[in-house]
């Protein structure tokens, strides 16, 4: 990708120089927890990309809680502590969850005393039965298959400090919104929000969620090879489906093993490629930063918005 004029480009190499390693060093415990959901992530670019990212969300953080107490004693209002949102956007498959989720330990970590949670977009996903209504189940994961209203009073509602939000939870083995199954947001100083839509503007609304977002994050990679990680995704999803007949993939699991390859590569081609093309990919230049990844999930250049 040819380099925007607003961000400055870093390599790997440039990028880890700024990281101190004596102040945030990894220790036993949080190396355990990363390994603990996925023993594939690569300890060097926790070290090389991840610190120095944690020490520039603090920076942001510190001037962020700053401003808005600030702005409160302008406004002559009692002060209050309004949490700092991080956006992570990005393909489906590229990585979100698995970089959010180790943000969200990274955080816990250096972050001492500040409670960080974190919520992925896709529980505002319409269910099956209202996407089925609206003929909109081959539209998976598009602007219109969102609740966009829902979330962006979700966002709101974090914002301005309500105790305790419910958030609805999405399943990608039911392949549905699990119903009566919630997330409880509550009182977090720090909120990471992950999903394909995080920097999208829909059409039907006025506020966008990247209003509500103080940083934003888009993980970024070649489209064939994250063709690759879906489908290997798709291949652990039919691993863990075989013995569970409620799981959507378990058709799959249990029938002819190229047909459900084809099948996976199909959704690929026809829903998830098109949406990165259509409405994700056009998103990428309003993040604050793009963290571009290359063979095996190997970070090799960062950009960072200069403006
Ligand atoms: N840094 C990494 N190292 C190794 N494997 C990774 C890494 N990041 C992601 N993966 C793998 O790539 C696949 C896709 O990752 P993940 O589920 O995090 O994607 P996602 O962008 O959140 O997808 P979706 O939008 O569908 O929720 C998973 O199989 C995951 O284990
Ligand atoms: C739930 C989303 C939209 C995003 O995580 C995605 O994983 C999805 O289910 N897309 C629809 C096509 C498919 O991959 O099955």
């Amino acid at each position: 990708m040819s380099d925007p004029i607003n961000y400055n480009a870093f390599t790997r190499a440039q990028w880890r120089a700024f990281s101190d390693d004596a102040t945030l060093p990894l220790t036993q415990e949080s190396l355990r927890q990363i390994k603990a959901f996925n023993d594939r992530i690569s300890l060097q670019d926790v070290q090389d990309v991840y610190i120095p990212l944690v020490h520039l969300l603090h920076l942001e953080f510190d001037h962020y809680q700053k401003l808005q107490q600030d702005k409160a004693a302008f406004l002559q209002q009692k002060k209050h502590r309004v949490p700092f949102i991080i956006g992570i956007a990005g393909s489906v498959a590229v990585g979100k969850s698995t970089a959010a989720r180790l943000l969200e330990v990274l955080l816990n970590h250096y972050f001492t005393g500040q409670r960080i949670q974190l919520i992925t977009t896709d529980g505002f996903l319409y269910s099956n039965e209202e996407l089925k209504k609206r003929n909109l189940m081959a539209h998976k994961g598009f602007p219109e298959s969102y609740d966009m209203a829902a979330l962006i009073q979700f966002l709101n509602a974090v914002k301005a400090g309500t105790p305790l939000i419910k958030a609805p939870v999405y399943s990608h083995k039911v392949y549905d919104i699990v119903p009566d199954q919630f997330e409880y947001i509550v009182h977090p100083d720090v909120l990471i929000v992950e999903g394909i839509n995080t920097l999208q503007l829909p059409t039907s609304e006025q506020i966008y969620v990247s209003d509500f977002t103080d940083f934003s994050i888009y993980v970024d990679a070649e489209p064939s090879l994250i063709e690759s990680w879906f489908l290997e995704r798709f291949e652990l999803l039919l691993e863990t489906a075989f013995q569970d007949p409620t799981n959507y993939y378990y058709p799959y699991a249990i029938g002819d093993h190229d047909e459900a390859l084809a099948k996976g590569k199909a959704v690929w081609r026809d829903i998830d490629l098109k949406n990165l093309e259509e409405y994700i990919l056009p998103t990428r230049n309003r993040a604050d930063m793009i963290i571009h990844k290359t063979f095996h999930h190997r970070i090799d250049r960062l950009l960072l918005r200069k403006y």
